[in-house]
Protein backbone atom coordinates (compact mmCIF):
# COMPACT_ATOMS: atom_id res chain seq x y z
CA UNK A 1 0.00 0.00 0.00
CA UNK A 2 1.06 3.65 -0.36
CA UNK A 3 1.92 5.98 2.33
CA UNK A 4 -1.88 6.83 2.12
CA UNK A 5 -3.57 6.34 6.31
CA UNK A 6 -5.93 3.20 5.63
CA UNK A 7 -8.69 3.39 8.14
CA UNK A 8 -10.59 0.42 10.05
CA UNK A 9 -14.42 -0.21 9.38
CA UNK A 10 -16.62 -2.89 10.36
CA UNK A 11 -18.56 -5.10 7.49
CA UNK A 12 -22.45 -3.10 8.28
CA UNK A 13 -20.06 0.20 7.66
CA UNK A 14 -18.94 -1.78 4.09
CA UNK A 15 -22.59 -2.56 3.46
CA UNK A 16 -24.16 1.00 3.40
CA UNK A 17 -21.68 1.55 0.32
CA UNK A 18 -23.66 -0.04 -2.15
CA UNK A 19 -25.24 2.11 -4.96
CA UNK A 20 -23.80 3.85 -8.05
CA UNK A 21 -21.34 6.58 -6.89
CA UNK A 22 -20.53 5.09 -3.65
CA UNK A 23 -19.44 1.24 -4.03
CA UNK A 24 -17.46 -0.48 -1.47
CA UNK A 25 -16.28 -3.98 -1.00
CA UNK A 26 -14.10 -6.45 0.54
CA UNK A 27 -11.44 -8.63 -0.61
CA UNK A 28 -9.31 -10.81 1.52
CA UNK A 29 -10.41 -8.04 4.54
CA UNK A 30 -9.07 -5.34 2.76
CA UNK A 31 -11.85 -2.27 1.91
CA UNK A 32 -11.96 -1.28 -1.91
CA UNK A 33 -13.32 2.55 -2.28
CA UNK A 34 -14.47 1.65 -5.83
CA UNK A 35 -17.03 4.68 -6.67
CA UNK A 36 -15.24 6.13 -9.82
CA UNK A 37 -13.27 3.03 -10.58
CA UNK A 38 -16.86 1.55 -11.78
CA UNK A 39 -16.26 3.40 -15.03
CA UNK A 40 -13.08 2.25 -15.99
CA UNK A 41 -13.21 -1.19 -14.79
CA UNK A 42 -11.75 -2.95 -17.61
CA UNK A 43 -14.39 -5.92 -17.10
CA UNK A 44 -17.03 -3.91 -17.67
CA UNK A 45 -19.20 -1.42 -15.06
CA UNK A 46 -22.32 -3.97 -14.51
CA UNK A 47 -20.47 -6.41 -12.68
CA UNK A 48 -19.19 -4.02 -10.30
CA UNK A 49 -22.76 -2.21 -9.37
CA UNK A 50 -24.64 -6.06 -9.24
CA UNK A 51 -26.29 -6.63 -5.73
CA UNK A 52 -24.01 -9.50 -4.59
CA UNK A 53 -20.77 -6.68 -5.41
CA UNK A 54 -21.70 -3.83 -4.30
CA UNK A 55 -20.71 -3.21 -0.12
CA UNK A 56 -19.95 -7.08 -0.10
CA UNK A 57 -17.23 -9.16 0.22
CA UNK A 58 -16.17 -10.65 -2.89
CA UNK A 59 -12.93 -11.97 -2.15
CA UNK A 60 -14.12 -15.27 -4.15
CA UNK A 61 -15.30 -13.40 -6.88
CA UNK A 62 -12.78 -11.56 -7.17
CA UNK A 63 -10.09 -14.47 -7.81
CA UNK A 64 -12.41 -16.27 -10.02
CA UNK A 65 -11.68 -13.84 -11.73
CA UNK A 66 -8.33 -12.25 -11.53
CA UNK A 67 -4.76 -12.86 -10.50
CA UNK A 68 -3.42 -11.32 -6.98
CA UNK A 69 -1.01 -9.44 -9.32
CA UNK A 70 -4.22 -6.92 -10.18
CA UNK A 71 -4.19 -5.87 -6.67
CA UNK A 72 -0.67 -5.20 -6.61
CA UNK A 73 -0.20 -2.61 -9.35
CA UNK A 74 -0.16 0.85 -7.85
CA UNK A 75 -2.99 2.10 -9.99
CA UNK A 76 -5.89 -0.51 -8.37
CA UNK A 77 -3.77 -0.67 -4.91
CA UNK A 78 -4.61 2.86 -4.28
CA UNK A 79 -8.07 1.63 -4.49
CA UNK A 80 -7.75 0.40 -0.63
CA UNK A 81 -9.03 2.39 1.79
CA UNK A 82 -8.94 0.05 4.68
CA UNK A 83 -9.20 -3.14 6.70
CA UNK A 84 -12.03 -5.06 8.11
CA UNK A 85 -11.73 -4.25 11.88
CA UNK A 86 -10.41 -7.57 13.63
CA UNK A 87 -9.55 -9.35 10.78
CA UNK A 88 -6.29 -10.20 9.10
CA UNK A 89 -5.44 -10.65 5.11
CA UNK A 90 -4.64 -14.12 4.33
CA UNK A 91 -3.62 -14.17 0.66
CA UNK A 92 -0.08 -13.69 -0.24
CA UNK A 93 1.37 -12.37 -3.24
CA UNK A 94 4.89 -13.07 -4.43
CA UNK A 95 7.26 -12.60 -1.98
CA UNK A 96 11.13 -12.07 -4.24
CA UNK A 97 13.23 -14.95 -3.00
CA UNK A 98 10.56 -16.65 -1.63
CA UNK A 99 10.28 -20.16 -2.17
CA UNK A 100 6.38 -21.50 -3.35
CA UNK A 101 4.35 -23.30 -0.42
CA UNK A 102 1.90 -24.92 -3.41
CA UNK A 103 2.39 -28.67 -3.41
CA UNK A 104 5.12 -29.48 -6.19
CA UNK A 105 5.26 -25.77 -7.37
CA UNK A 106 9.15 -26.52 -5.69
CA UNK A 107 11.20 -29.36 -6.91
CA UNK A 108 11.47 -32.21 -3.81
CA UNK A 109 14.74 -31.04 -2.96
CA UNK A 110 13.68 -27.44 -2.34
CA UNK A 111 10.78 -28.68 -0.30
CA UNK A 112 10.12 -28.70 3.26
CA UNK A 113 10.66 -31.65 4.55
CA UNK A 114 12.35 -33.73 1.61
CA UNK A 115 15.80 -34.86 0.84
CA UNK A 116 18.16 -34.97 -1.78
CA UNK A 117 21.46 -36.89 -2.14
CA UNK A 118 22.54 -34.74 -4.91
CA UNK A 119 22.31 -31.11 -3.49
CA UNK A 120 24.28 -29.55 -0.56
CA UNK A 121 24.60 -27.03 1.55
CA UNK A 122 26.26 -24.74 -1.13
CA UNK A 123 23.80 -25.55 -3.80
CA UNK A 124 21.31 -24.56 -1.64
CA UNK A 125 22.77 -21.00 -0.56
CA UNK A 126 23.52 -20.59 -4.23
CA UNK A 127 19.59 -21.49 -5.36
CA UNK A 128 18.26 -18.58 -2.32
CA UNK A 129 20.56 -16.03 -4.17
CA UNK A 130 20.43 -16.80 -7.68
CA UNK A 131 16.18 -16.84 -6.99
CA UNK A 132 16.31 -13.57 -5.03
CA UNK A 133 18.32 -12.23 -7.92
CA UNK A 134 15.55 -13.61 -10.38
CA UNK A 135 12.59 -12.39 -8.75
CA UNK A 136 14.07 -8.30 -8.26
CA UNK A 137 15.92 -7.82 -11.43
CA UNK A 138 14.70 -10.55 -14.15
CA UNK A 139 11.45 -11.29 -14.05
CA UNK A 140 10.53 -7.64 -13.94
CA UNK A 141 12.40 -7.09 -17.15
CA UNK A 142 10.63 -10.58 -18.61
CA UNK A 143 7.56 -9.09 -18.16
CA UNK A 144 8.15 -5.87 -19.40
CA UNK A 145 10.05 -7.08 -22.58
CA UNK A 146 7.63 -10.14 -23.63
CA UNK A 147 5.18 -6.86 -24.27
CA UNK A 148 6.90 -4.52 -26.06
CA UNK A 149 9.42 -7.58 -27.39
CA UNK A 150 12.93 -5.58 -27.11
CA UNK A 151 15.94 -7.11 -26.44
CA UNK A 152 16.21 -7.97 -22.99
CA UNK A 153 17.59 -4.91 -21.09
CA UNK A 154 21.23 -3.83 -20.84
CA UNK A 155 21.15 -3.33 -16.88
CA UNK A 156 19.91 -7.30 -16.46
CA UNK A 157 23.00 -8.26 -18.89
CA UNK A 158 25.29 -6.14 -16.80
CA UNK A 159 23.89 -7.53 -13.39
CA UNK A 160 23.79 -10.55 -14.62
CA UNK A 161 27.42 -9.75 -15.34
CA UNK A 162 28.72 -8.77 -11.77
CA UNK A 163 27.68 -12.11 -10.88
CA UNK A 164 29.25 -14.16 -14.04
CA UNK A 165 26.33 -15.59 -14.64
CA UNK A 166 27.13 -15.80 -18.29
CA UNK A 167 30.42 -17.41 -18.17
CA UNK A 168 28.45 -19.81 -15.19
CA UNK A 169 25.54 -20.83 -18.00
CA UNK A 170 28.38 -22.72 -20.37
CA UNK A 171 28.83 -24.87 -17.38
CA UNK A 172 31.84 -25.83 -15.09
CA UNK A 173 34.95 -25.22 -16.46
CA UNK A 174 38.86 -23.86 -16.97
CA UNK A 175 36.96 -20.92 -18.31
CA UNK A 176 35.60 -20.31 -14.70
CA UNK A 177 39.19 -19.57 -13.71
CA UNK A 178 39.95 -16.71 -12.21
CA UNK A 179 36.82 -15.47 -12.07
CA UNK A 180 34.68 -14.22 -8.87
CA UNK A 181 31.26 -16.10 -9.40
CA UNK A 182 28.12 -14.98 -7.15
CA UNK A 183 29.99 -12.68 -5.35
CA UNK A 184 32.33 -15.34 -4.16
CA UNK A 185 29.90 -17.71 -3.03
CA UNK A 186 31.26 -20.50 -5.07
CA UNK A 187 34.54 -21.22 -5.99
CA UNK A 188 35.25 -21.70 -10.01
CA UNK A 189 36.57 -25.15 -8.77
CA UNK A 190 33.41 -26.07 -7.08
CA UNK A 191 30.78 -25.03 -9.44
CA UNK A 192 29.05 -28.20 -10.90
CA UNK A 193 26.11 -28.98 -12.89
CA UNK A 194 23.96 -28.29 -10.22
CA UNK A 195 24.92 -25.18 -9.77
CA UNK A 196 24.02 -24.47 -13.99
CA UNK A 197 21.01 -26.48 -13.00
CA UNK A 198 20.01 -24.30 -10.92
CA UNK A 199 20.31 -21.09 -13.00
CA UNK A 200 18.96 -22.47 -15.84
CA UNK A 201 15.66 -23.17 -13.63
CA UNK A 202 15.23 -19.90 -11.76
CA UNK A 203 15.58 -17.79 -15.04
CA UNK A 204 12.64 -20.05 -16.93
CA UNK A 205 10.13 -19.56 -13.61
CA UNK A 206 9.79 -16.10 -15.23
CA UNK A 207 7.61 -17.91 -17.82
CA UNK A 208 8.81 -15.67 -20.59
CA UNK A 209 10.27 -17.92 -23.33
CA UNK A 210 11.48 -15.87 -25.75
CA UNK A 211 12.72 -13.76 -23.06
CA UNK A 212 14.52 -17.11 -22.03
CA UNK A 213 16.35 -17.22 -25.34
CA UNK A 214 17.20 -13.47 -25.62
CA UNK A 215 18.54 -13.57 -22.38
CA UNK A 216 21.69 -14.45 -24.13
CA UNK A 217 20.27 -17.99 -25.41
CA UNK A 218 22.90 -17.47 -28.05
CA UNK A 219 26.13 -17.23 -25.99
CA UNK A 220 24.90 -20.76 -24.51
CA UNK A 221 25.33 -22.68 -28.10
CA UNK A 222 27.25 -20.03 -29.90
CA UNK A 223 30.79 -19.46 -27.81
CA UNK A 224 31.14 -23.31 -26.66
CA UNK A 225 32.62 -23.63 -30.32
CA UNK A 226 34.83 -20.52 -29.48
CA UNK A 227 36.15 -22.00 -25.79
CA UNK A 228 36.92 -25.17 -27.39
CA UNK A 229 38.47 -24.47 -30.91
CA UNK A 230 39.30 -21.43 -31.05
CA UNK A 231 43.04 -19.71 -31.25
CA UNK A 232 44.36 -18.41 -27.85
CA UNK A 233 44.01 -14.49 -28.85
CA UNK A 234 40.82 -15.24 -30.20
CA UNK A 235 39.93 -16.40 -26.30
CA UNK A 236 41.40 -13.96 -24.92
CA UNK A 237 39.57 -11.17 -26.65
CA UNK A 238 36.10 -12.74 -27.18
CA UNK A 239 35.11 -14.65 -23.85
CA UNK A 240 35.88 -11.57 -21.80
CA UNK A 241 33.54 -9.50 -24.04
CA UNK A 242 30.86 -11.58 -23.80
CA UNK A 243 31.14 -12.70 -20.19
CA UNK A 244 30.72 -9.40 -19.59
CA UNK A 245 28.04 -8.94 -21.55
CA UNK A 246 29.50 -6.37 -23.49
CA UNK A 247 29.21 -8.25 -26.81
CA UNK A 248 26.52 -11.30 -28.30
CA UNK A 249 27.62 -13.99 -30.36
CA UNK A 250 24.74 -16.79 -32.02
CA UNK A 251 25.15 -19.85 -33.44
CA UNK A 252 24.14 -19.45 -37.14
CA UNK A 253 23.86 -22.76 -38.99
CA UNK A 254 20.30 -23.29 -40.12
CA UNK A 255 19.10 -21.97 -43.24
CA UNK A 256 15.87 -22.00 -45.50
CA UNK A 257 17.40 -24.75 -47.65
CA UNK A 258 18.41 -27.13 -44.83
CA UNK A 259 18.90 -27.24 -40.74
CA UNK A 260 19.92 -30.50 -39.39
CA UNK A 261 21.38 -31.62 -42.67
CA UNK A 262 24.56 -29.62 -42.82
CA UNK A 263 25.97 -31.24 -46.36
CA UNK A 264 22.71 -29.86 -47.50
CA UNK A 265 23.48 -25.92 -46.31
CA UNK A 266 24.34 -23.48 -49.44
CA UNK A 267 26.31 -20.71 -47.35
CA UNK A 268 30.27 -20.78 -48.93
CA UNK A 269 33.60 -20.11 -47.59
CA UNK A 270 36.03 -19.76 -50.25
CA UNK A 271 39.60 -18.76 -49.66
CA UNK A 272 40.87 -15.30 -50.97
CA UNK A 273 43.53 -15.76 -53.78
CA UNK A 274 46.49 -15.24 -51.14
CA UNK A 275 44.83 -17.62 -48.82
CA UNK A 276 44.86 -15.58 -45.17
CA UNK A 277 40.94 -14.86 -45.60
CA UNK A 278 37.39 -16.30 -46.11
CA UNK A 279 35.10 -14.81 -47.89
CA UNK A 280 31.53 -16.26 -47.20
CA UNK A 281 28.11 -15.81 -48.76
CA UNK A 282 24.85 -17.22 -47.84
CA UNK A 283 21.78 -16.59 -45.09
CA UNK A 284 21.22 -18.26 -42.69
CA UNK A 285 17.46 -18.05 -41.00
CA UNK A 286 16.01 -18.45 -37.09
CA UNK A 287 19.40 -17.57 -35.64
CA UNK A 288 18.59 -16.66 -31.88
CA UNK A 289 19.88 -13.51 -30.18
CA UNK A 290 21.25 -13.06 -34.33
CA UNK A 291 19.37 -9.67 -34.48
CA UNK A 292 21.43 -8.04 -31.67
CA UNK A 293 24.52 -10.06 -32.09
CA UNK A 294 28.16 -9.25 -33.02
CA UNK A 295 29.93 -12.33 -33.44
CA UNK A 296 28.42 -15.33 -35.98
CA UNK A 297 29.75 -18.87 -35.02
CA UNK A 298 29.05 -19.65 -38.72
CA UNK A 299 28.53 -23.33 -40.34
CA UNK A 300 29.85 -22.70 -44.10
CA UNK A 301 30.37 -25.01 -47.21
CA UNK A 302 34.01 -25.16 -47.76
CA UNK A 303 36.17 -27.17 -50.54
CA UNK A 304 36.81 -29.78 -47.73
CA UNK A 305 33.15 -29.89 -46.35
CA UNK A 306 31.88 -28.48 -43.82
CA UNK A 307 33.14 -25.83 -41.72
CA UNK A 308 32.73 -23.32 -38.65
CA UNK A 309 33.98 -20.19 -38.69
CA UNK A 310 33.41 -17.48 -36.67
CA UNK A 311 32.23 -13.78 -37.99
CA UNK A 312 32.43 -10.75 -36.52
CA UNK A 313 29.54 -8.05 -37.67
CA UNK A 314 31.81 -6.65 -40.13
CA UNK A 315 31.11 -5.32 -43.72
CA UNK A 316 28.68 -7.80 -45.71
CA UNK A 317 27.04 -8.90 -42.61
CA UNK A 318 22.91 -7.43 -41.70
CA UNK A 319 20.78 -9.24 -39.95
CA UNK A 320 16.50 -8.90 -39.66
CA UNK A 321 14.30 -10.01 -37.17
CA UNK A 322 11.51 -12.80 -37.90
CA UNK A 323 8.67 -13.20 -36.65
CA UNK A 324 8.11 -16.11 -34.71
CA UNK A 325 4.89 -17.19 -32.37
CA UNK A 326 7.48 -15.99 -29.59
CA UNK A 327 8.44 -12.54 -28.90
CA UNK A 328 11.02 -10.99 -31.27
CA UNK A 329 13.07 -10.01 -27.85
CA UNK A 330 14.59 -13.21 -28.89
CA UNK A 331 15.94 -11.54 -31.52
CA UNK A 332 15.69 -14.70 -33.91
CA UNK A 333 16.98 -12.88 -37.40
CA UNK A 334 17.52 -13.97 -41.07
CA UNK A 335 21.49 -13.15 -41.29
CA UNK A 336 23.01 -12.23 -44.97
CA UNK A 337 26.73 -12.76 -45.87
CA UNK A 338 27.14 -10.89 -49.00
CA UNK A 339 31.34 -10.95 -49.78
CA UNK A 340 31.68 -11.24 -45.92
CA UNK A 341 35.60 -11.44 -45.32
CA UNK A 342 37.38 -12.83 -41.95
CA UNK A 343 40.84 -14.43 -41.41
CA UNK A 344 41.30 -17.44 -42.16
CA UNK A 345 42.64 -17.75 -38.26
CA UNK A 346 39.05 -17.63 -37.22
CA UNK A 347 38.39 -21.00 -38.57
CA UNK A 348 37.04 -22.48 -35.54
CA UNK A 349 38.24 -26.62 -35.21
CA UNK A 350 39.44 -28.27 -38.51
CA UNK A 351 38.75 -27.41 -41.66
CA UNK A 352 36.25 -29.54 -43.45
CA UNK A 353 35.47 -30.91 -39.34
CA UNK A 354 32.75 -28.69 -38.48
CA UNK A 355 30.53 -31.65 -37.92
CA UNK A 356 32.75 -32.47 -34.90
CA UNK A 357 33.18 -28.76 -33.69
CA UNK A 358 29.15 -28.38 -33.84
CA UNK A 359 28.11 -32.19 -31.93
CA UNK A 360 31.07 -31.71 -29.38
CA UNK A 361 28.11 -29.44 -27.80
CA UNK A 362 24.92 -30.84 -28.34
CA UNK A 363 24.62 -33.12 -24.99
CA UNK A 364 25.33 -30.23 -23.06
CA UNK A 365 22.60 -28.09 -25.27
CA UNK A 366 20.04 -30.61 -24.75
CA UNK A 367 21.02 -31.37 -21.11
CA UNK A 368 20.10 -27.39 -20.52
CA UNK A 369 16.98 -27.42 -22.45
CA UNK A 370 16.13 -30.65 -20.36
CA UNK A 371 16.67 -28.22 -16.70
CA UNK A 372 14.36 -25.52 -18.46
CA UNK A 373 11.69 -27.88 -19.78
CA UNK A 374 11.23 -29.89 -16.37
CA UNK A 375 10.94 -26.12 -14.78
CA UNK A 376 8.31 -25.14 -17.28
CA UNK A 377 6.09 -27.95 -16.68
CA UNK A 378 6.61 -27.33 -13.10
CA UNK A 379 5.46 -23.49 -13.60
CA UNK A 380 2.82 -24.97 -15.00
CA UNK A 381 1.46 -27.00 -12.62
CA UNK A 382 1.63 -24.70 -10.11
CA UNK A 383 -0.25 -22.39 -11.81
CA UNK A 384 -3.07 -25.56 -12.29
CA UNK A 385 -3.20 -26.24 -8.77
CA UNK A 386 -3.78 -22.77 -7.96
CA UNK A 387 -6.35 -22.01 -10.59
CA UNK A 388 -8.44 -25.44 -9.83
CA UNK A 389 -8.45 -24.35 -5.74
CA UNK A 390 -9.44 -20.57 -6.58
CA UNK A 391 -11.95 -21.11 -9.46
CA UNK A 392 -15.26 -22.44 -8.78
CA UNK A 393 -17.83 -23.87 -11.49
CA UNK A 394 -21.17 -25.57 -10.98
CA UNK A 395 -21.09 -24.41 -7.45
CA UNK A 396 -18.01 -25.87 -6.58
CA UNK A 397 -14.32 -25.55 -7.29
CA UNK A 398 -12.71 -27.17 -10.29
CA UNK A 399 -10.73 -29.44 -8.07
CA UNK A 400 -13.85 -31.31 -6.68
CA UNK A 401 -14.04 -32.50 -10.45
CA UNK A 402 -12.59 -36.04 -10.79
CA UNK A 403 -11.37 -35.51 -14.94
CA UNK A 404 -9.58 -32.33 -13.75
CA UNK A 405 -7.41 -34.14 -10.73
CA UNK A 406 -7.04 -36.90 -13.54
CA UNK A 407 -5.38 -34.46 -15.50
CA UNK A 408 -3.45 -32.70 -13.05
CA UNK A 409 -1.97 -36.17 -11.51
CA UNK A 410 -0.53 -36.41 -15.27
CA UNK A 411 0.94 -33.46 -15.41
CA UNK A 412 2.19 -34.05 -11.68
CA UNK A 413 3.74 -37.33 -12.18
CA UNK A 414 5.32 -35.97 -15.99
CA UNK A 415 6.77 -33.13 -14.14
CA UNK A 416 8.36 -35.31 -11.44
CA UNK A 417 9.76 -37.79 -13.43
CA UNK A 418 11.15 -35.32 -15.85
CA UNK A 419 13.33 -34.01 -13.16
CA UNK A 420 14.14 -36.57 -11.44
CA UNK A 421 15.51 -38.36 -14.26
CA UNK A 422 16.86 -35.13 -14.89
CA UNK A 423 18.91 -35.13 -11.76
CA UNK A 424 20.40 -38.28 -11.97
CA UNK A 425 21.99 -37.63 -15.75
CA UNK A 426 23.34 -33.98 -13.69
CA UNK A 427 25.03 -36.63 -11.46
CA UNK A 428 26.04 -39.08 -14.28
CA UNK A 429 27.54 -35.54 -15.44
CA UNK A 430 29.43 -34.44 -12.27
CA UNK A 431 30.86 -37.41 -12.18
CA UNK A 432 32.16 -37.82 -15.83
CA UNK A 433 34.62 -36.74 -18.08
CA UNK A 434 33.41 -34.84 -21.03
CA UNK A 435 34.24 -37.73 -23.16
CA UNK A 436 32.60 -40.16 -21.22
CA UNK A 437 29.22 -38.35 -21.33
CA UNK A 438 29.33 -38.27 -24.95
CA UNK A 439 29.75 -41.89 -25.45
CA UNK A 440 27.25 -42.66 -22.11
CA UNK A 441 25.15 -40.07 -21.42
CA UNK A 442 23.86 -38.93 -25.46
CA UNK A 443 21.73 -41.36 -25.48
CA UNK A 444 20.24 -40.81 -21.64
CA UNK A 445 19.87 -36.71 -22.45
CA UNK A 446 18.48 -37.37 -26.09
CA UNK A 447 15.99 -39.72 -24.16
CA UNK A 448 15.42 -36.98 -21.41
CA UNK A 449 14.92 -34.35 -23.88
CA UNK A 450 12.42 -36.52 -26.15
CA UNK A 451 10.44 -37.17 -22.87
CA UNK A 452 10.56 -33.63 -21.55
CA UNK A 453 9.22 -31.56 -24.02
CA UNK A 454 6.86 -34.59 -25.26
CA UNK A 455 5.50 -34.03 -21.47
CA UNK A 456 5.32 -30.55 -21.51
CA UNK A 457 3.18 -30.58 -24.53
CA UNK A 458 0.46 -33.20 -23.12
CA UNK A 459 0.85 -30.71 -20.31
CA UNK A 460 0.72 -27.40 -21.89
CA UNK A 461 -2.77 -28.97 -23.61
CA UNK A 462 -4.14 -30.55 -20.52
CA UNK A 463 -3.78 -26.80 -19.17
CA UNK A 464 -5.50 -24.91 -21.76
CA UNK A 465 -8.67 -27.60 -21.52
CA UNK A 466 -8.55 -26.82 -17.31
CA UNK A 467 -8.16 -23.06 -17.89
CA UNK A 468 -10.44 -23.23 -20.86
CA UNK A 469 -10.37 -19.43 -22.85
CA UNK A 470 -8.25 -18.11 -20.09
CA UNK A 471 -6.21 -20.73 -21.56
CA UNK A 472 -5.87 -19.09 -25.09
CA UNK A 473 -5.98 -15.57 -23.65
CA UNK A 474 -2.72 -13.37 -23.40
CA UNK A 475 -3.53 -11.31 -20.69
CA UNK A 476 -5.40 -12.07 -17.25
CA UNK A 477 -5.54 -15.60 -15.43
CA UNK A 478 -4.86 -17.52 -17.84
CA UNK A 479 -1.63 -15.85 -19.19
CA UNK A 480 1.35 -18.03 -18.42
CA UNK A 481 -0.88 -20.91 -19.78
CA UNK A 482 -1.30 -19.01 -22.83
CA UNK A 483 2.37 -18.47 -23.43
CA UNK A 484 3.26 -22.02 -22.45
CA UNK A 485 1.00 -23.42 -24.82
CA UNK A 486 2.30 -21.27 -27.62
CA UNK A 487 5.85 -21.34 -27.41
CA UNK A 488 6.39 -24.83 -26.11
CA UNK A 489 6.59 -26.51 -29.60
CA UNK A 490 10.01 -24.72 -29.49
CA UNK A 491 11.81 -26.66 -27.22
CA UNK A 492 10.50 -30.13 -29.30
CA UNK A 493 12.56 -28.88 -32.30
CA UNK A 494 15.24 -27.03 -30.99
CA UNK A 495 18.65 -29.76 -30.20
CA UNK A 496 17.12 -32.06 -32.14
CA UNK A 497 12.93 -33.08 -33.00
CA UNK A 498 11.86 -35.79 -30.86
CA UNK A 499 11.70 -38.04 -33.24
CA UNK A 500 15.21 -37.93 -34.38
CA UNK A 501 16.29 -37.87 -31.02
CA UNK A 502 14.62 -41.21 -29.97
CA UNK A 503 15.96 -42.57 -33.10
CA UNK A 504 19.97 -41.73 -32.05
CA UNK A 505 19.57 -42.99 -28.42
CA UNK A 506 17.80 -46.55 -29.68
CA UNK A 507 20.78 -46.51 -32.23
CA UNK A 508 23.36 -46.01 -29.41
CA UNK A 509 21.93 -48.58 -27.15
CA UNK A 510 21.77 -51.02 -30.08
CA UNK A 511 25.42 -50.04 -30.53
CA UNK A 512 26.22 -51.18 -27.10
CA UNK A 513 24.32 -54.63 -27.24
CA UNK A 514 26.57 -57.28 -25.84
CA UNK A 515 27.81 -59.42 -28.75
CA UNK A 516 26.70 -62.84 -26.12
CA UNK A 517 23.69 -61.24 -25.15
CA UNK A 518 20.43 -63.65 -26.56
CA UNK A 519 16.73 -64.21 -24.88
C1 LIG B 1 -10.28 -3.85 -6.63
C2 LIG B 1 -11.22 -4.36 -7.43
C3 LIG B 1 -11.01 -4.73 -8.86
C4 LIG B 1 -10.01 -4.39 -9.70
C5 LIG B 1 -8.79 -3.54 -9.45
C6 LIG B 1 -10.30 -5.06 -10.97
C7 LIG B 1 -9.49 -4.99 -12.08
C8 LIG B 1 -9.69 -5.73 -13.22
C9 LIG B 1 -8.77 -5.83 -14.30
C10 LIG B 1 -7.41 -5.15 -14.38
C11 LIG B 1 -9.30 -6.65 -15.22
C12 LIG B 1 -8.68 -7.06 -16.58
C13 LIG B 1 -8.19 -8.50 -16.54
C14 LIG B 1 -6.96 -8.73 -15.73
O1 LIG B 1 -5.97 -8.04 -15.95
O2 LIG B 1 -6.97 -9.64 -14.90
C15 LIG B 1 -10.58 -7.06 -14.72
C16 LIG B 1 -11.42 -7.92 -15.38
C17 LIG B 1 -12.62 -8.36 -14.88
N1 LIG B 1 -13.16 -8.07 -13.65
FE1 LIG B 1 -12.33 -6.87 -12.27
N2 LIG B 1 -11.46 -5.74 -10.84
C18 LIG B 1 -11.92 -5.56 -9.57
C19 LIG B 1 -13.06 -6.12 -9.02
C20 LIG B 1 -13.94 -6.92 -9.67
C21 LIG B 1 -15.12 -7.52 -9.10
C22 LIG B 1 -15.54 -7.33 -7.65
C23 LIG B 1 -15.73 -8.23 -10.08
C24 LIG B 1 -16.99 -9.05 -10.04
C25 LIG B 1 -17.31 -9.80 -9.05
C26 LIG B 1 -14.94 -8.10 -11.27
C27 LIG B 1 -15.21 -8.71 -12.46
C28 LIG B 1 -14.37 -8.71 -13.55
C29 LIG B 1 -14.63 -9.43 -14.75
C30 LIG B 1 -15.86 -10.28 -15.06
C31 LIG B 1 -13.54 -9.23 -15.58
C32 LIG B 1 -13.30 -9.83 -16.95
C33 LIG B 1 -12.48 -11.10 -16.70
C34 LIG B 1 -12.10 -11.86 -17.94
O3 LIG B 1 -12.27 -11.36 -19.06
O4 LIG B 1 -11.59 -12.98 -17.76
N3 LIG B 1 -13.85 -7.30 -10.98
N4 LIG B 1 -10.79 -6.50 -13.50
Amino acid sequence: MASKQLKEFTREEVEKHNKPGDVWVIIDAKVYDLSRFVGLHPGGQAVLLDEEVVGQDVTEAFYGLHRHEVLERPQYARLQIGTIKGEESVIIGSVAGALSKVPYAEPTWLSDGYHSPYFNEGHRKFQKVMRQFVDEYVYPDAQARELDEKRASQEVIDKMAELNLHAMRLGPGKHLKGLTLMNGLVKPEEFDYFHELIITQEIVRCGARGYGDGLLGGEVIGLPPVLNFGTPEMKAKILPEVFSGKKFICLAISEAHAGSDVMGLKTTAVKSEDGKEWIINGEKKWITNGHFADYFTTGCRTEDGFTVILVPRVEGVSTKLIKTSYSSTAGTAYITYDNVRVPVENTLGPEGGGIFVILSNFNHERWVMCCASARSQRLVVEEVLKWISQRKAFGKPLSSQAVVRNKVAAMIARCESTQGWLENITYQMCNMSYKEQASKLAGQIAFLKMYSTQSAQETARDAVQIFGGRGITKTGMGKFIEHYHRTVPFDALLGGAEDVLADLGVRQAMRAMPKNARL
